[in-house]
């Protein structure tokens, strides 16, 4: 059942979990309260993951004035690795792909380090461009699946951009890409479109096919149905806005950024100081070949940021198109409470994305994809309530140590409320 996620279930190292902060290391992050211990210097060794005492420096049975000194030296090194281990805050972000979780880390990046730097905003002006290209590549892909298929010619061709359109308008570049040059020389663009360097330019001749493909009736009807084939959410609002993102002045703005989209690889982990605190936070990928990486995270977890989309009540997974993302977080959200390794650790669910699931619950009802929802159809705050309960159901209380709370809140990226959650959950 638990595609993917297998390694979760398997428990903490209970015996030697004592040990850990002195001979346990990640596969892929080491903490660094891990390397700033030295075993050997504490008068142990690490043999296979077990602390061995180091012989005594003098004949058996006596302790030399050697050994009090290793002993002090060791006892000032577990002081300072415990103080240090205080003000250390580690939080884990998990959630299905898709979620919303890197979307919470720029949040908390900005927050806390300010604005983005130049090289950053770079990174996300190229990523912007791509998000134009692949998001279109795949949507386009999808038509077959979908039982849908382009004319060979556009319908109203050129009623979409034209010379004075685009980069024209804004009195540089030239209008190549908006030639009628049909429409296979547009999909054969977009096919192999290859990313943009430092400094480039969105090229111009993407601008035209861009512009015809994304009005092109039959691609309007697979936009809206996108959530049969995990369609990336935020295409329309870049495609929306293609004169800006052409401009040869554009800058991506703070919402470019944040509704930008870039899948994780692997588990990033971003510091960041706050009142005397250093608090890591730790980014996962959430697609499912993703999630067997995440057990390298598990130790010293003091809160779970779970994510997961409200609109996702419809969608499909990228990944997987026969399987439903909302139920497919609730899978992973219920091994992850009822886990060992997280008995003591404290939980905020994070349901995502309230804004496109305002808009999307007016077309879309929940009933068809959750046969057990009775409320009113289109209503918000049904919707919520559902949601919220089916999440809180699937929490086990048995064995739960007292006290440790799951918190869950709706939110969206542009809401100031989503930092307040995060915060009180990281500061707690
Ligand atoms: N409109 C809207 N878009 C959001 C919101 N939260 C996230 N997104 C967008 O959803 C897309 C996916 O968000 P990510 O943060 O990359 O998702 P993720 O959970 O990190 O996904 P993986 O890295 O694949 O695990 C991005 O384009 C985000 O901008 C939201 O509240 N509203
Ligand atoms: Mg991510």
């Amino acid at each position: 059942m638990l595609d993917g996620l297998f390694l979760i279930q398997s428990s903490p190292p209970e015996s030697t979990s004592h040990l850990h902060p002195l001979v346990t290391h990640s596969h892929c992050e080491p903490s660094p309260r891990v390397s700033a211990i030295n075993p050997a210097r504490l008068g142990r060794q690490s043999t296979h993951g077990r602390l061995r005492l180091l012989p005594p420096s003098g004949p058996v049975g006596e302790v030399t004035k050697l050994d009090k000194q290793r002993h002090q030296e060791a006892e000032e090194e577990l002081k300072q690795a415990r103080a240090k281990m205080a003000v250390q805050v580690k939080v884990l972000l998990l959630g299905p792909s898709d979620s919303g979780k890197s979307t919470v880390l720029k949040q908390m990046r900005l927050a806390h380090r300010g604005p983005f730097t130049q090289p950053e905003i770079e990174s996300f002006r190229q990523r912007v461009f791509e998000n134009l290209t692949r998001g279109l590549k795949y949507l386009l892909d999808a038509l077959p699946d979908m039982g849908l298929e382009l004319p060979e010619v556009y319908g109203d061709v050129y009623q979409g951009p034209d010379e004075n359109e685009g980069r024209g308008m804004c009195g540089a570049g030239t209008a190549e890409g908006t030639r009628p040059d049909g429409i296979a020389a547009d999909l054969a663009l977009i096919e192999h479109a290859e990313g943009i360097g430092d400094g480039e330019l969105f090229p111009m001749r993407y601008y035209g096919p861009l512009a015809r493909l994304w009005a092109e009736p039959v691609v309007q009807t697979a936009w809206n149905r996108g959530n049969e084939v995990a369609v990336p959410e935020n295409l329309h609002y870049f495609f929306s806005d293609l004169p800006r993102l052409f401009d040869v002045e554009y800058v991506p703005t703070t919402q470019d950024i944040v509704l930008s989209r870039t899948r994780t690889i692997g588990i990033t982990e971003t510091s960041f100081h706050r009142r005397d605190k250093e608090i890591t936070i730790v980014d996962v990928g959430g697609q499912k070949s993703e999630r067997r990486k995440w057990i390298h995270c598990f130790q010293d977890v003091t809160s779970i940021l779970f994510v997961t989309s409200l609109s996702g009540y419809d969608r499909c997974l990228l990944e997987d198109r026969d399987a439903n993302q909302m139920k497919d977080a609730m899978m992973i959200w219920e091994s992850i409470c009822n886990s060992q390794w997280f008995k003591r650790t404290s939980i905020i669910l994070l349901l995502s994305k309230n804004d496109l699931f305002q808009e999307k619950i007016k077309t879309s009802d929940i009933k068809s994809f959750f046969p057990d929802f009775d409320g009113e159809p289109h209503s918000v705050t049904a919707g919520h309530a559902y949601f919220k309960k089916r999440f809180a159901w699937l929490v086990v209380n048995v064995g739960r140590v007292k006290g440790r709370e799951i918190y869950i809140h709706i939110t969206s990226v542009m809401d100031p409320e989503l930092l307040r959650v995060v915060m009180a959950a990281v500061e707690e």
